[in-house]
């Protein structure tokens, strides 16, 4: 078997990446990080702000979760990561590394993730955030690697899904 492709669990504020994020990396019992632990302290205070990120803002936070997928790749291990992954050019910066690392992305309507941000607490992010999120959306291109998945879903039928179209069900880790 071709060992497990790193994973990028992406898509607005809301949408279950950590939580989806999580549940895959145990079912592929490979390691997880979260991209919100990662951002710098900056960045996360202009969010409690009410204030979306630049592409500058992101560049350098992006860069070290590209960077901790390579390291991982040298050493022959997967990942799961979670990562808002917005546009294309984030994207192909985040698997400059690895370029087979597969992207999941919880492409969820707003109503819904809207209902799921108002009833949850966040570190930093607030619900104003998510139409400036859904902006600056970029949908996944032909050429990426990619498994779209139904946030509405249950995470363990998402997870399903996932591993089953990488190779990979549930419990059968590399
Ligand atoms: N598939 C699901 N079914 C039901 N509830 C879910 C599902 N996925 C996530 N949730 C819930 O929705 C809320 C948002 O999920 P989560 O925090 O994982 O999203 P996120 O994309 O990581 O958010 P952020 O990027 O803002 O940190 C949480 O309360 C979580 O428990
Ligand atoms: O690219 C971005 O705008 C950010 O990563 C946001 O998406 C948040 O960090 C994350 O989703 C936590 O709410």
């Amino acid at each position: 078997m071709e060992p497990t492709p790193p994973l990028i669990v992406m898509g607005v504020s809301g949408s279950g990446k950590s939580t989806i994020g999580a549940a895959l990396a145990a079912a592929l019992r490979v390691e997880f990080i979260d991209g919100d632990d990662l951002h710098p302290t900056a960045n996360k205070e202009k969010m409690a702000a009410g204030i979306p990120l630049t592409d500058e803002d992101r560049a350098p936070w992006l860069e070290i979760i590209a960077e901790r997928i390579g390291a991982e790749r040298a050493e022959d291990r997967s990942i799961v990561v979670a990562c808002s992954a917005l546009r294309r050019r984030y994207r192909d910066q985040l698997v400059s590394h690895a370029p087979e690392t597969v992207f999941v992305h919880l492409a969820g309507d707003r109503a819904l993730i809207a209902d799921r941000q108002a009833n949850r607490q966040h570190e930093y992010m607030p619900p104003s955030l998510l139409d400036s999120q859904f902006a600056t959306l970029e949908p996944l291109q032909e050429d990426e690697r990619a498994v779209l998945v139904d946030p509405a879903l249950t995470p363990e039928e998402i997870v399903r899904r996932v591993t089953e179209s990488i190779g990979r069900p549930a419990g059968t880790s590399r």
